[in-house]
């Protein structure tokens, strides 16, 4: 059975840079143009010429895409001039671009409130508009702002402003739910009404988020016969963002309902390269990842509860809609006070632990997890410290050495220079084969200063720990008062790359963060093999 093109359209260069916080740089713009060419998306929205000096530079030359349209974005022609003496359309027309999206007003309302002029006036300037870009050889697309509120309002005049566009020569013709309050259901009624004008394969969806609803708008009008989507990566864009592509490309490709009816430019081995994709954007932008967005959040294919894990096990489309796989996810199976034998078993599988399944020492281990859970532990986020937990409860963590002391002192004076400094200074006393060893450091804190101190002499192991590095230090207090427990979370990495975390807790954040830091020191030496 053929099927029908669908098309992707990415506005994140445009209306992702419309979100509050985000601030492209030209070189930003041309790496995630190229990126998403690569994705396979049809058109690349670049942004708008004439509007700011990044997005007229972008459109000096064309970022040479393989495959996507590059595109520009302006409105009409104003109100009272003609297309041909109108600098931002001119800006448009000179800017180096295989398509231009006008973006005009379909809001009988909107015309007379925000551009105060008349409905004949603004169906003139979509004529002309489209009519001068066609003549410069561009493809034309009308980007029909609120549509769908200007639809509810006056039908006759929101269909004239589409069909203007389309009877202009628009290739394209979009319907935007601009304010983004429009339900799945108006969307599949309206645009059904729309495509007895103009056919499906000119008509595209533009949909904001501000109910939640802009990935079901977006399916909601190719169901009704649209036939091209707009949307962002990560769902950026102005106010809740726009439709995000990063859930609508999978679900395009992977749900049988549109996989089966429809073609997309990202073929299956793009799909698999989504959730980087999605990860470099926020890397570039400086953000940290959504853990819990639909696909490509690092949650999206968690297991935490025993009873999930057990079936999980078994067999993962017990609680999986999708292979993890097929955007570039992977599948995990955490411990916390959820799980149960079967959530331990697979983080034992993942560490390489050895385990006999019978062992009674597997039951005391879920039951030492939950107790330590109940104290305050995280083991979720703390993989170094559950597997030392673990290895400990069956029986397998030498005695490395112990720790008999340790003193920290904070203290603030004046230093040679007159001027008051805060230094902290940590004693440690270790006994490593019946040798005593007492180390001091100073450090910018007492943690800090806890941390050298440790890690200064460790007699015959020092050499199995020399590459070890905190990376970060995070800490959280559990409830508050006089009774708060503290936890505190260290991640540690060492020369071969690889990273970890531990965890301590106790209602002394000096006393957590000395576990934290041991438990980090201990699992270094377990991993170097160091010799009991
Ligand atoms: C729904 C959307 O996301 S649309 C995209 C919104 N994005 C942007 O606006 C980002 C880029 N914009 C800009 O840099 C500036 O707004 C510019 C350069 C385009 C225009 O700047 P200015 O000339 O200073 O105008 P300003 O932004 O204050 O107001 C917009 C003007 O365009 C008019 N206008 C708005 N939409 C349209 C349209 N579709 N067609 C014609 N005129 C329009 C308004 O009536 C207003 O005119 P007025 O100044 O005579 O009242
Ligand atoms: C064009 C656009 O961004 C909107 O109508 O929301």
């Amino acid at each position: 059975m053929t099927r029908e093109r669908l098309y992707l359209f990415d506005t994140t260069l445009r209306d992702g840079a419309q979100t509050n916080g985000v601030d492209f740089t030209l070189h930003d713009k041309q790496l995630i143009a190229k990126m998403l060419d690569e994705l396979g998306v049809d058109y690349v929205e670049g942004g708008y010429p004439g509007a700011n000096p990044t997005d007229t530079e972008f459109f000096a030359t064309k970022p040479g895409l393989a495959h996507a349209r590059f595109t520009a974005f302006g409105m009409t022609r104003r109100a009272g001039r003609s297309a041909s003496n109108d600098p931002g359309l001119a800006a448009l027309l000179e800017a180096k671009a295989d398509a231009i999206c006008f973006v005009a007003k379909s809001s009988a309302y909107q015309v007379r409130v925000a551009l105060e002029t008349t409905n004949k006036e603004n169906l003139a300037s979509i004529r002309d508009s489209v009519a001068a870009a066609k003549k410069a050889g561009r493809e034309v697309m009308l980007d029909c702002e609120h549509f769908f509120d200007g639809y509810k309002e006056d039908p006759a005049f929101a269909l004239a402003c589409a069909k203007a566009a389309y009877d202009s020569g628009a290739r394209w013709v979009v319907l935007c739910d601009t304010n983004g309050g429009t339900m799945p259901h108006e969307v599949e009624t309206i645009v059904g009404e729309v495509v007895k004008l103009i056919p499906g394969d000119h008509l595209g969806i533009h949909a904001h988020n501000d109910t939640e609803q802009a990935v079901a708008n977006s399916l909601a009008a190719v169901r009704a016969g649209a036939r091209q989507i707009q949307g962002t990566l990560n769902g950026l864009g102005e106010r809740c963002g726009n439709a995000n592509l990063c859930s609508l490309i999978p679900t395009l490709r992977l749900k049988s309902e549109f996989a089966d009816r429809f073609e997309i430019g990202v073929t299956n081995e793009k799909l698999a390269t989504l959730m980087t994709a999605s990860h470099t954007l926020d890397d570039m932008l400086n953000r940290a990842p959504n853990r819990h967005a639909p696909y490509v959040g690092e949650s999206a294919f968690v297991t935490k509860t025993g009873i999930h894990a057990s079936a999980v096990m078994k067999d993962p489309q017990t609680y999986e809609h999708v292979r993890p796989e097929a955007v570039g996810n992977h599948r995990k199976v955490l411990v916390s006070d959820q799980a149960g034998r079967s959530n331990v078993i697979a983080e034992l599988d993942r560490a390489g632990i050895a385990y006999d399944k019978n062992d009674p020492k597997l039951a005391r281990l879920v039951e030492e997890l939950k107790e330590r859970e109940a104290a305050g532990y995280a083991y979720e986020s703390a993989n170094a410290s559950f597997e030392l937990l673990a290895r400990r409860t069956l029986g397998r963590v030498p005695d490395y050495f112990h720790v008999e002391q340790f003193d920290v002192n904070v203290e603030q004076r004046y230093n040679a220079n007159g001027q008051r400094v805060t230094v902290a200074m940590a004693v440690v006393k270790v006994d490593v084969d019946g040798e005593k060893l007492i180390s001091a450091a100073e450090g910018n804190g007492p943690v800090n200063a806890l941390d050298v101190a440790l890690r200064k002499d460790l007699g015959k192991f020092q050499k199995f720990i020399e590459g070890l590095r905190l990376i970060d230090y995070r800490v959280r207090i559990l409830n508050g008062g006089t009774e708060a427990v503290t936890r505190v979370l260290i991640e540690s990495a060492d020369e071969t790359g690889e990273t970890w975390s531990t965890i301590g807790v106790s209602p002394n954040i000096i006393d957590a963060s000395f576990q934290a830091l041991m438990d980090s020191v201990i699992y270094k030496l377990v991993k170097s093999g160091a010799p009991a």
